[in-house]
């Protein structure tokens, strides 16, 4: 499968460069960063330390996407909303790992994904797949005198909060609950807060360091806590679960799929 990655010099971009490179089914094609970007020119697979590609950075992204099967995206909202088109438009199997996406985008996104095929999730590992499954059926066997709280921790230069993650972790609880997240999340406290609502799902958010990506849903209980974790100890586990996605995706008709979808979690 021929790829393409966008915001192909970031953290995850020089990832998802190496895991396209290192899975037999595919081949990076090409590597797009934006206009004024120090990594314009330079060599996509030198860049991810996998030598030389021969796929020079571009900020040409229609381009890029004219001779390959699948665009890889784990980039920002804004720019992720005009790779949806772009993708859709030149018929590409579009993966989406960009977090902080607003309602807003999500809805643009699911109706381009009415004519394209795109995969999204806020975690592309499996074992934050699994955990979401779990997650999703301890809310359900337990009551709402059980408070869930969603603790995440992730390294200085992360932009977005909570995690896409901690939000797809609330999502399987309230799903298992049967209740809308929205309606029932709080996403901060700060001064006289008042008593914790009967049913809510809070979020906690801690930064620093290099720390790759740790969760915690915490179920709290009169007099016991059920804790339910996940730490990643390395960014490949992401651009793995990208690269299956993309292969996966290639074989399916248009739609708005999910990891739990690719990897075939769905009903947990
Ligand atoms: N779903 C998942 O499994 C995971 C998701 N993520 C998410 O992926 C995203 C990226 O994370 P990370 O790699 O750490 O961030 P980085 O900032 O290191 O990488 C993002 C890259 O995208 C580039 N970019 C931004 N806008 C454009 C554009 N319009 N065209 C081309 N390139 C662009 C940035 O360039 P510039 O620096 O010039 O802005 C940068 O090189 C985040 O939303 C993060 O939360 C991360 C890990 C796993
Ligand atoms: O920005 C990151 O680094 C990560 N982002 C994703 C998220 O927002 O959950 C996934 C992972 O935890 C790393």
């Amino acid at each position: 499968m021929r790829l393409v990655v966008v915001g192909a010099a970031g953290r995850m971009g020089r990832m998802l460069v190496r895991a396209a490179e290192e899975d037999p089914a595919c081949r990076v094609v090409g590597a797009v960063e934006q206009p004024g970007s120090l990594a314009l020119g330079e060599d996509a697979g030198l860049l991810a330390g996998v030598g030389r590609l021969s796929v020079p950075i571009t900020d040409d992204p229609i381009a890029a996407f004219r001779s390959a099967d699948g665009v890889i995206d784990f980039t920002a909202p804004a720019a992720t909303r005009l790779f949806a088109e772009a993708a859709a438009q030149a018929g590409l199997v579009h993966v989406i790992g960009t977090t902080g996406l607003s309602d807003a985008d999500l809805q643009a996104l699911r109706s381009t994904a009415a004519r394209a095929r795109i995969v999204r999730s806020g975690n592309m590992s499996l074992g934050v797949n699994l955990l979401a499954g779990l997650v999703r059926k301890v809310a359900r066997t337990l009551g709402e005198d059980w408070d869930v709280e969603i603790l995440e921790m992730h390294h200085r230069m992360k932009v977005d909060a909570p995690s896409g993650t901690a939000l797809l972790l609330g999502e399987a609880a309230a799903e298992g609950r049967g209740i809308e997240l929205r309606e029932r999340s709080v996403r901060s406290r700060d001064g006289h807060t008042g008593k914790r609502g009967a049913g809510d799902i809070g979020f906690a958010t801690l930064r620093g360091g290099t720390v790759v990506g740790e969760h915690s849903v915490i179920f709290a209980g009169a007099g016991e806590r059920i804790e339910l974790a996940h730490r990643a100890e390395d960014r490949a586990i992401f651009a793995r679960g990208a690269v299956k996605a993309a292969l996966w995706a290639r074989e399916k008709p248009p739609g708005f799929y999910s990891m739990a979808d690719v990897l075939g979690l769905s009903e947990l």
